[in-house]
């Protein structure tokens, strides 16, 4: 979307009537996803999430918040690097590494900082001891982002780091039948590569069928591309919109658990943004009243309504609802 684009939609308004509030105010606002940058608040995020008529779960402001403001910070659950992006990025973090100086390097893999480092050895240890080059032929064949977040979940699963159930909060695609076959053949490259290595049956037994599907159903709909903008929290925010549509392409892919929650609308009254590496932003892009849906825009909103109603039906699933789609424009 370009910048004239994001203008010019910022002028439409949308708010849907919450059906009612989940009683527990800041629900999934939890001290991993909450703000850690110097211009996060101490508290809470002024968020919470409830129900909508049509769209589901979704995230409410609990307050005034004006135009430009940061809502809260996010860190990544499980975040992964693109194939081709593997030499050019940190291996956890996704930060761009810039020279050989910078780099801490273990086992074929980059690192930004000797923190990343260490804070990926547990999943990087199970990783190093199974052979991936089936899966990862598969993966760059087929050029499929998710299948390699699922290896990534389940490495980090098996060295403890994460629960077996932690994705399952979020909300699955459908999966067509022709889908799910498709599926089958990457669950079984995967499952090979730890039947190799000799893992044990207890470490592996979440890895069935059904929990990669489910896994791959949830990343579909709520994983984030991202394209870090490499500016600065002071920058001017619609500069920086623009910039993440017009960066050179993803780093890598991320799931967030609040974030996760923000439905989509056309004319959008919230942003997602990467500055630097898989820690995630929201910011409002206009004054948001107490009580108002926060949304963030899914795709291009610069396409026609054609356009969009068929990558929103077709890649997530829904016919959107939003003002702007009501009036057809
Ligand atoms: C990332 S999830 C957002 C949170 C979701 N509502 C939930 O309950 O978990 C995306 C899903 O929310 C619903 N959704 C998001 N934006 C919508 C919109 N503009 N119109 C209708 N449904 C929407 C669709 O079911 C979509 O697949």
């Amino acid at each position: 979307m370009s910048r004239f684009a994001l203008v010019r939609y910022s002028r439409y308004f949308s708010r849907l009537n919450p059906l009612h509030y989940l009683n527990k105010p800041l629900l999934f606002s939890s001290s991993s996803d909450s703000g850690r940058d110097s211009e996060s608040q101490t508290g809470p995020p002024p968020i919470r999430v409830g129900l909508t008529e049509s769209a589901g779960r979704a995230v409410f402001a609990t307050r005034r918040i004006g135009a430009g403001d940061l809502i809260h910070t996010a860190k990544p659950v499980v975040a992964c690097p693109s194939l081709l992006k593997f030499d050019s990025v940190c291996y956890l973090c996704l930060k761009k590494l810039m020279g050989s100086s910078d780099k801490f390097e273990d086992r074929g893999v980059s690192y930004c900082s000797q923190e990343c480092l260490e804070n990926a050895k547990g999943f990087h240890d199970v990783e190093t001891r199974a052979d991936w080059s089936s899966f990862s032929d598969y993966c760059r064949t087929h050029n499929f982002k998710y299948p390699l977040i699922v290896k990534r979940l389940c490495c980090m699963i098996i060295s403890g780091a994460l629960s077996v159930d932690c994705l399952d909060i979020l909300q699955p695609a459908a999966l067509s039948a022709e889908m799910i076959k498709k599926i089958e053949d990457g669950y079984g490259l995967l499952w090979n590569a730890f039947r190799k290595a000799n893992f044990k049956d207890e470490d592996v037994a979440f890895l069935t069928k059904q929990w990669y599907t489910g896994m791959l159903a949830r990343i579909r709909i709520n994983a984030f591309r991202i394209d870090l903008v490499g500016g600065s929290c002071g920058e001017d925010l619609l500069s920086l919109a623009a910039a993440s549509v017009e960066s050179e392409g993803a780093v890598g892919h991320a799931v967030y658990m609040l974030p996760s929650f923000y439905n989509h609308d056309c004319d959008p009254n919230a942003h997602i943004i990467w500055l630097e590496n898989a820690d995630a932003r929201l910011n409002t892009l206009r004054d948001v009243e107490e009580g108002e849906e926060l949304r963030i825009c899914y795709i291009d909103a610069s396409m026609g309504y054609e356009a969009r109603q068929t990558i929103l039906s077709q890649g997530f699933g829904f016919c959107c609802n939003c003002a702007r789609c009501e009036s057809r424009d």
